[in-house]
C-alpha cells in the first residue's frame, strides 16, 4: 500500500533535505509538502521533481503558527488521503536571535566547552511577540500548532490494525531550566525556542501514553547544529563565512555539528526506517556527524519526566478548547 508522509516546513534546510532523502529511499511513496508559502512549497517540489521525476509530491497550504490554517489544513488532508503513515513535525522559528557573546568568550576557555557547542545551553536569547490568536509566536508555531494538527489528524493517524509515527524536530538546545508549567508560553522569560522543544520533547512522550494503544508512536530528533535559513539568522551572514573553516575543525572534537541538512536529517531519515513499536518513548534520537563525516543516529535518554509531561499535556487539550471556543 503507498505510504503517506506529511512533513511541516518542507520547503527549506532540514525539511527539504528529509523530502530528497525519503525519496531516494522510496519512489514510491506519496509525499506531502506542508508549507506556509506555496511559492517556496513549489520551488521545493519543482526541485524534488528534478531529482526524482516519477515521484508523487504534494503541496498543504499550512502556517503551523495560525489555528485557523491548521483546522482547514487538517480538514484539507481529511479530504485528499484516507490515512497518514508518517508526521514529520519540523517547521520552526527561532526570531530575533542574540548570542551572548561574554558566555561564548568565557565558555571556549571552560572545560564546557563540547556541551556549549552541543547545545549552546544559557548563549542564545530570542525576541518572542504575540500572534493574531494571541498566543507567544514561538510556542504557536514549534509546539502549539502541531499539537493541534496532530488531533485534528487523530482518525487519519489512528487506523484500524496500522501503525502511524509522529516526529518531532526537537533540538539539543531543549532545556528544562528554560521550561515552566506556569508559564507554557514562555511569556515572561527569554529563552521561548528552548523552552518549545523542551515542551515537545515532553509532549512527545504524553503523546505515546495515551496513544499508542490506538496505533499512534510519537519520537523526537535532534538533528545537530546544522547550517540554515535558522542560523544564518543568528550571525551575520560575513561572520559565518569567516569562521566556516572553524565549524568543520569544531567537527573533529564534537559529533553534533552536522552541518549539512542533509547530515541533520540523519535521524529523521532512520526513523522511517524502524517499526515505530521498538522505539524508546524516553529517547531523543540525535543525527551525529563523525570527523570522517560518517553519519549516524543514536538515542539518548532525555531529563523528562512522567507528571511533568501529563500536566503539559492537559494544559494544551486546555487550551485547544479555549482557542476554538474563540474562533
Ligand atoms: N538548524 C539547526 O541547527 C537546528 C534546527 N532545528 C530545528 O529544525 C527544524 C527545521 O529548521 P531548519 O531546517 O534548521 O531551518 P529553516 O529555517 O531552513 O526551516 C524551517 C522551516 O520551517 C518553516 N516554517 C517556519 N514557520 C512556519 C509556519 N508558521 N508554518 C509553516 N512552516 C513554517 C519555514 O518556512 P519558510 O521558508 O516559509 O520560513 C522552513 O521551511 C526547526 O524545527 C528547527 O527548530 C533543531 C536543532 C538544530
Ligand atoms: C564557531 C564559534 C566561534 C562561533 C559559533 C557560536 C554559536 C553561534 C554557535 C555555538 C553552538 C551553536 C548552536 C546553535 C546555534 C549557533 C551556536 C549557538 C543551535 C542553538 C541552533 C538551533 C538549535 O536548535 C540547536 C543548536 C545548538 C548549537
Amino acid at each position: 500500500m503507498e505510504r503517506i508522509v506529511i512533513v511541516t516546513g518542507a520547503n527549506s534546510g532540514i525539511g527539504l533535505a528529509l523530502c530528497e532523502r525519503l525519496l531516494t529511499q522510496d519512489s514510491a511513496l506519496r509525499l506531502c509538502l506542508a508549507c506556509r508559502n506555496m511559492q517556496r512549497a513549489e520551488a521545493a517540489r519543482s526541485a524534488l521533481l528534478t531529482s526524482h521525476p516519477s515521484a508523487h509530491v504534494d503541496l498543504l497550504h499550512l502556517d503551523v503558527g495560525s489555528v485557523r490554517s491548521v483546522l482547514s489544513a487538517a480538514q484539507e488532508v481529511q479530504a485528499r488521503y484516507s490515512k497518514v503513515d508518517y508526521l514529520y513535525l519540523n517547521a520552526g522559528i527561532m526570531p530575533n536571535p542574540q548570542v551572548d557573546l561574554k558566555t561564548l568568550f568565557k565558555g571556549l576557555f571552560s572545560r564546557n566547552v563540547v556541551h556549549m557547542f552541543a547545545t549552546a545551553e544559557g548563549l542564545l536569547t530570542q525576541q518572542d511577540r504575540v500572534n493574531s490568536d494571541g498566543l507567544q509566536e514561538v510556542f504557536a508555531t514549534n509546539l502549539f500548532g502541531h499539537f493541534l494538527l496532530i488531533r485534528e489528524l487523530e482518525p487519519m493517524l489512528c487506523q484500524a490494525d496500522l501503525t502511524s509515527s509522529v516526529i518531532w524536530t526537537s533540538s539539543s538546545n531543549a532545556c528544562r531550566s528554560a521550561f515552566s508549567l506556569e508559564d507554557i508560553q514562555h511569556k515572561d522569560g527569554k529563552e521561548p525556542y528552548s523552552s518549545s522543544k523542551y515542551a515537545s520533547d515532553l509532549i512527545s512522550l504524553a503523546l505515546n501514553r495515551h496513544m499508542n494503544s490506538q496505533g499512534l508512536y510519537s519520537s523526537v530528533v535532534c538533528p545537530g547544529m546544522v547550517m540554515t535559513n535558522l542560523t544564518y539568522g543568528i550571525l551575520p551572514h560575513f561572520f559565518w563565512t569567516l569562521i566556516m573553516p572553524i565549524m568543520w575543525l569544531i567537527r573533529l572534537f564534537t559529533n553534533t555539528f552536522t552541518i549539512t541538512p542533509y547530515n541533520g536529517a540523519e535521524a529523521l531519515h532512520w526513523l522511517f526506517l524502524q517499526k515505530p513499536q521498538c522505539l524508546d518513548p524516553r529517547s531523543k534520537y540525535h543525527s551525529l556527524t563523525s570527523g570522517f563525516g560518517k553519519n549516524y543516529t543514536q538515542p539518548q535518554k532525555m531529563d523528562i519526566d512522567d507528571s511533568l509531561s501529563e500536566e503539559l499535556y492537559s494544559a494544551l487539550i486546555e487550551l485547544e478548547k479555549e482557542v476554538k471556543r474563540k474562533l
